[in-house]
């Protein structure tokens, strides 16, 4: 699952390698919740692509919902503490809950966020992260359903910024970053 493409700190994940993958995911989530109806919860604004692609590659009914924290390099990060924007509509008590993350970095925001939404009850709680850097990582976070594992390198594309711009590219790269 690692994508490790010449030369270090570079990484490129192709649209069809993107595409192919999450469709193995959401055959996969369809299988481990089949009789269920899960709740997907989308972190905005990085994970909106993964999220749409997602959700239709799971052959289950389901319901979705949004939230928003604060943004990458808010200096509250490295406290730990992270600012929630917008949060979520629908309660989600005694439902079968999956975050969906486009990338897990340091893990600080998982873990808060994990924190915020157990407190809450659901009846369980997974996450879908399209991207993980482990080399990054400050706080253990679990990973359920992982896209890519990838090498410490600024990427963006397929929703990730790079200075808000980018987010609409099909694919991953951290070329010319
Ligand atoms: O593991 P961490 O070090 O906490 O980093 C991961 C977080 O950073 C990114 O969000 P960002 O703050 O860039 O906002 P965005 O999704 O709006 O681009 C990403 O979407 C994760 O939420
Ligand atoms: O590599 C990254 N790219 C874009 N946003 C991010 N947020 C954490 N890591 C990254």
């Amino acid at each position: 699952m690692s994508i490790f493409h010449p030369g270090k700190g570079s990484v490129q994940i192709t649209e069809a390698e993107i595409q192919g993958r999450i469709k193995a995911l959401g055959a996969e989530i369809a299988r481990d919740y089949a009789g269920q109806d899960p709740h997907l919860v989308c972190v905005l604004n990085g994970a909106f692509i993964f999220m749409a692609d997602l959700v239709r590659a799971i052959d289950l009914p389901l319901s979705m919902d949004f939230l928003a924290v604060s943004s990458y390099g808010n200096s509250t990060r490295t406290s730990g503490e992270v600012e929630v924007l917008k949060d979520l509509r629908i309660p989600i008590a005694n439902r079968h809950v999956i975050v969906v993350e486009d990338i897990v970095d340091t893990g600080i925001t998982l873990n808060y966020l994990l924190r915020m939404l157990e407190a809450r009850q659901p009846a369980s709680l997974k996450v879908a992260a399209l991207l993980s850097k482990p080399a990054r990582r400050r706080v253990e976070v679990p990973i359920d359903y992982l896209g890519f594992e990838i090498e410490d390198a600024f990427v963006y594309g397929y929703g990730l910024d790079r200075s808000q711009f980018d987010r609409n590219l099909p694919f991953i790269t951290s070329q010319g970053d």
